[in-house]
């Protein structure tokens, strides 16, 4: 099919090479090409065609997406992919934005067998998992109790006599719920998107299992009912810490395949006039459009460079507690926990805009966005609610003015919290990326304190921590995202500046959107700045200039940006973000093809025709 003449001049302009911005986003060519080759394995293997999922109804959406998920279970042994980065290339090729009904078996039962199973139980149980010899899920929520896990029902007592633990959901808020790939008992219903994922109850009423099912890596309870507590007891909160930990990078997809659709989509789309008689523009050729778009795509990039770091960061730290050491737990906790929450929560209103900023053809299904945004807001909730992991983030952000206080040293993260930060001079209309660090740092320094000063006023009144906190949570949360921005943007300038040394075409142009993406925070909160006496009207006059001629700089790049990405049109499913860009030709070919075209519905003349008959 030929291109579209909008997107074909697109392609002509920009000032990188798209090709090697790909390359730095996959981690290296080699990797590309193994992406590529991987998603080809896919694309042309006919047992991974099947109808378009966004017509069918949920039980036939189950039912195909397990066909496909074995089929990439099968694919994945097949050619002996045992990296998790390229199964999740295999399971996103296959899965059409969904999320596919064996995730949480990978995800939520193998990670935590890993993690806290001992040799003999990774015999018994982690060996025939990864083999998909037995099927797990992850039953830890409750009807009645999701956040609160100290706060769960379901008891596990041991009978000495025969060395069991006797299982019982003893009411019915104790009954399992959303299990994830949980197929025992029942599932709890229709859900606003997950569709591919059967989330299941489960009543447990004197399930009798032998001892040694306790994973007994870390903690163990001996023949005699003695408990032998972990070494480290938040080492059993591991596995949550896992999905977490990559979770910002899954978000990062997901905002990439948003923000593609909708700026290829921009480009495409003409409506209105700017000057009557001169023809209706591309709708990105307004400064609004661009502003809604614009800050999203350096957002995802912004979200990819941390998504990666986090990654790395706690394979390094779980490597260490593999062998022992558990100094770095606590920091890995709550930078997953807050990039987590930061990141999904950011993703699932930067979707949202990402539709709407296609009109009505955003809310059609063609454009995939629905269902991009439905699969993925879950992610905000699942692995732990927002506000309760910004609230992890801001306890730790507490004890740490504490150590400043007391002189102990700052984990390197929070690091920036001890540093001094001198006015800014007049902020002159084109800052750079690590003066706007800089000031974001700023502002997390002076929001910890802040709010520190006022829970140790409560501490002091009541001497209870938990009251002191309960009453402070909102500043609280909105400290430990001021953290949290901090982390995310340092992640940014700093993969940055490596790239300007290694390539200095693209490091310009992710320069630009680093700026984009720290001006846009900045403005965000720009009373704290005020407030403060870091920025006067001014600066933030300045700013505001800066951020819309980084609009101009960044318009001629747009669409090679995302080309960046590197979608395939099968992947994105997006009939908006189609690379050729042929939308509405193939809009309407789509339309036709839907069920609801084909068979008569008769509810028309069944209905209808009692409405004549009725004479009314
Ligand atoms: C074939 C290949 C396929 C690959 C597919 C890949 C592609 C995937 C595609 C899409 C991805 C979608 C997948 C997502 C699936 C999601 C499924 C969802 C699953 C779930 O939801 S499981 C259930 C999750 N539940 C929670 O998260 C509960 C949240 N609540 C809590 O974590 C706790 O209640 C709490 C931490 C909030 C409170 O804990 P507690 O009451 O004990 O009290 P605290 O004082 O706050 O904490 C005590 C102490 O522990 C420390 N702590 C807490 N948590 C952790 C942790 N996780 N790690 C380490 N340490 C932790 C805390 O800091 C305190 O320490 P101190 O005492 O202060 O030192
Ligand atoms: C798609 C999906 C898949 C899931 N898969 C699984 C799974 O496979 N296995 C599993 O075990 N669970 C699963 N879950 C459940 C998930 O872990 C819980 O929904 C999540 O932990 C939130 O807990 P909750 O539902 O009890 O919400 P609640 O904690 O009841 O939250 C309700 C409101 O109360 C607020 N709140 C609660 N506590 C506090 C507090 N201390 N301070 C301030 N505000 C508070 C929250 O911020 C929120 O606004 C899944 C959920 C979803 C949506």
């Amino acid at each position: 099919m030929p291109m579209n003449p909008d997107l074909e001049k697109e392609r002509q302009g920009g000032t990188f090479d798209v090709e090697q911005l790909t390359h730095i986003l996959d981690g290296g060519r080699d990797k590309t090409l193994k992406r590529h080759f991987l998603e080809q394995e896919v694309l042309k293997d006919p047992v991974f065609r099947g109808p378009d999922t966004r017509f069918l109804s949920r039980e036939e959406l189950f039912g195909e997406l397990l066909r496909k998920h074995v089929a990439v279970i099968k694919k994945t042994q097949e050619l002996s992919i045992d990296d998790i980065n390229e199964a999740s290339t295999i399971y996103s090729a296959a899965m059409n934005n969904n999320v596919g009904p064996l995730t949480l078996h990978s995800v939520a039962f193998v990670a935590p067998l890993d993690l806290m199973a001992d040799d003999e139980q990774k015999k018994k149980w982690l060996i025939p998992a990864k083999k998909y010899e037995i099927i797990g899920c992850y039953a830890q929520t409750e009807l009645g109790h999701g956040s609160f896990i100290r706060g769960l029902e379901t008891r596990a007592d041991y009978d000495v006599n025969t060395q069991q633990f006797v299982l019982n959901t003893p009411t019915e808020t104790a009954i399992k719920w959303w299990v994830g790939g949980c197929v025992a008992v029942g599932d709890i219903g229709p859900k606003f998107g997950f569709g591919g994922v059967d989330n299941g109850y489960l009543c447990l009423n004197n399930v009798r299992i032998p001892r040694d099912n306790l994973l007994a890596k870390t903690g163990k309870v001996l023949e005699d009912g003695t408990y032998v507590k972990p070494e480290n007891p938040k080492v059993v909160y591991g596995s949550m810490l896992g999905i977490r930990a990559a979770l910002p990078k899954v978000g990062a997809y997901n905002l990439s395949k948003a923000v593609t659709i909708a700026i290829r989509y921009s480009c495409v789309r003409h409506q209105s006039e700017i000057k009557p008689g001169c023809g209706e523009p591309q709708v990105l050729d307004y400064q609004t459009q661009q502003h809604k778009l614009f800050p999203l795509l350096a957002t995802a990039y912004a979200f990819h460079t941390v998504g990666v770091w986090m990654l790395d960061f706690h394979s390094t730290v779980m490597n260490e507690i593999n062998e022992g050491h558990y100094h770095r737990l606590a920091e890995d906790h709550v930078l997953a926990a807050g990039l987590k929450a930061v990141i999904n929560w950011k993703t699932h209103e930067g979707i949202e805009i990402c539709r709407f900023s296609c009109g009505g053809h955003g809310y059609s299904l063609a454009s995939s966005l629905p269902v991009i945004y439905v699969n993925h807001v879950a992610n905000s909730t699942a692995e732990g609610e927002t506000v309760i992991l910004l609230l992890q983030t801001a306890v730790y952000l507490m004890k740490c003015v504490i150590d400043l206080e007391q002189g102990t040293p700052l984990d390197p993260s929070v690091a920036y919290l001890d540093q001094s930060f001198s006015k800014s001079e007049q902020w002159c209309s084109d800052v750079d990326m690590h003066s706007l660090l800089k000031a974001i740092q700023f502002r997390s320094k002076k929001f910890t304190e802040y709010v520190s000063s006022f829970v140790k006023k409560e501490l002091m009144a009541t001497g209870n921590q938990q009251l002191a906190f309960n009453k402070h949570k909102v500043i609280l949360v909105e400290c430990a995202k001021a953290h949290t921005e901090a982390v995310i943007m340092n992640a940014f300038v700093t993969k940055v500046d490596e790239i300007l040394q290694s390539n200095p075409s693209v490091g310009k142009v992710l320069s630009l959107l680093c700026q984009i993406y720290g001006v846009t925070e900045i403005l965000a909160h720009s009373g704290d700045y005020i407030q403060y006496e870091y920025l006067r009207k001014i600066d933030l006059d300045n700013i505001q200039d800066q951020l819309f001629k980084l609009y101009t700089y960044i318009r001629p790049e747009a669409v090679l940006l995302v080309d960046a990405f590197d979608f395939h049109d099968e992947v994105l499913k997006s009939i908006l973000g189609r690379y050729d860009g042929q939308v509405y030709e193939n809009m309407f070919k789509w339309a036709k093809a839907s069920p609801f075209n084909k068979q008569d519905q008769g509810t028309f003349r069944k209905y209808i025709q009692q409405l004549k008959q009725a004479k009314l």
